[in-house]
């Protein structure tokens, strides 16, 4: 299916890097690039995967020459690089734009000119209705892939995106800490009871990440449809599975940045979302630069006082203490823990 054909990941050695190149290192594909600045990740990966079919490129998104190198002779491009830290955004707000924006920028031209058939872009639901330095920035990377994603009729190239919200277990996010407290003896350290997240499984952000490959037309925005809970259920989810269920839990406060829930999708994208199951698909925008035709087409099934509400972490399906425990058993991070076992936190 893939004879031939060569792939780039940029932010290659990250988690997303990982579980996506493992999917195509099966397949009949010939060469697979991991981009990325992190030589020592490069390193390790290149040990541990031994294969002819991984190359290794050194190299920053920020940097359009070395993004440029690495993209002769590419078919299919994932975009993942990305500062997606929330606090080290909101203290460098610089370094996001730099990265997520003019990076963007710089993988999209260079994908362009190199004649890569598809593109996918990875976003994040913190790029709705954005409050934090992180999510703005994501969500002008969006603006910037659509925009690109504008001027390829006739080119062969497709430019679409994802958005996906917390993957579950990944490294430095709140399970593997709630583990943590626990196995410590300290008490968990919920910020907002109430809180609500989307919860996803890195199989599934991958799985959408594919799907998007697989049914993006230039443009489109992919996200899936995710149940969530709130953090009280989660830390009681985590702490029952452990056999810890009278363990002590302490309410911290929102941090900085924080919102209460999430959205994957605006009330405006919703309005034109298409579904298609699992997925909605969020065609971009078709008005052009036209002054009028952009001022005066509104969009049809939008008034000032339709009810269509925005799709989020409120309104999703939301997961009782019973159901969160089955999602979180999905993960063999909590299959180990819940055993009683020591375990890494998903990649
Ligand atoms: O001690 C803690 C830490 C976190 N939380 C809560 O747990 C939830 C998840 O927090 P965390 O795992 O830190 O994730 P987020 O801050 O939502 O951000 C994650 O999810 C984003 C995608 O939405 C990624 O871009 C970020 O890198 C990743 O850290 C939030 O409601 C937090 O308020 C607690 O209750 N107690």
């Amino acid at each position: 299916m893939f004879t031939n054909k060569t792939l780039l990941i940029t932010g290659g050695t990250g988690s997303f890097g990982n579980a996506v190149f493992k999917r195509f290192l099966d397949t009949d594909i010939a060469e697979i690039r991991i981009f990325s600045r992190d030589e020592k990740k490069q390193d390790d990966m290149r040990k541990r995967y031994n294969s002819d079919k991984l190359k290794f490129y050194i190299g920053d998104v920020r940097d359009a020459r070395s993004v440029e190198q690495a993209m002769r002779g590419v078919d299919y491009v994932f975009h993942a690089a990305a500062l997606k830290q929330v606090p080290s955004c909101e203290f460098h707000p610089m370094q996001a734009v730099r990265t997520n924006v003019l990076g963007t920028e710089n993988v999209l031209e260079a994908a362009i000119q190199a004649g890569v058939k598809r593109v996918v872009c990875l976003s994040t639901d913190k790029a709705v209705y954005p409050i934090n330095a992180m999510g703005i920035s994501k969500a002008m990377m969006e603006k910037v892939m659509v925009a690109a994603s504008r001027n390829l009729e006739g080119t062969g190239t497709v430019i679409c995106g994802t958005r996906y919200g917390n993957v579950m277990a990944s490294r430095g996010s709140v399970i593997p800490l709630f583990v943590q407290q626990a196995f410590a003896g300290n008490p968990l350290t919920l910020t907002n009871p109430a809180m609500t997240r989307f919860m996803m499984t890195l199989a599934d952000a991958v799985d959408l990440v594919l799907y998007a490959f697989e049914h993006g037309n230039n443009g489109d925005i992919f996200v899936q449809k995710a149940p969530a809970a709130t953090v009280q259920v989660l830390a009681h989810a985590v702490l029952t599975l452990m056999g810890k269920a009278d363990h002590p839990v302490h309410t911290i406060g929102t941090r900085h940045g924080e919102k209460l829930y999430e959205a994957l999708l605006s009330r405006e994208e919703l309005a034109c979302a298409e579904d298609m199951g699992d997925y909605y698909r969020v065609p971009p925008d078709g008005r052009d630069l036209n002054y009028a035709k952009f001022t005066e087409q509104g969009a049809q099934r939008l008034t000032e006082t339709s009810e269509e509400e925005d799709y989020n972490s409120h309104n999703t399906k939301r997961l009782d203490v019973d159901g969160m425990k089955q999602l979180l058993l999905k993960l063999d991070f909590m299959q180990r823990i819940a055993r009683g076992e020591h375990a890494e936190a998903e990649e």
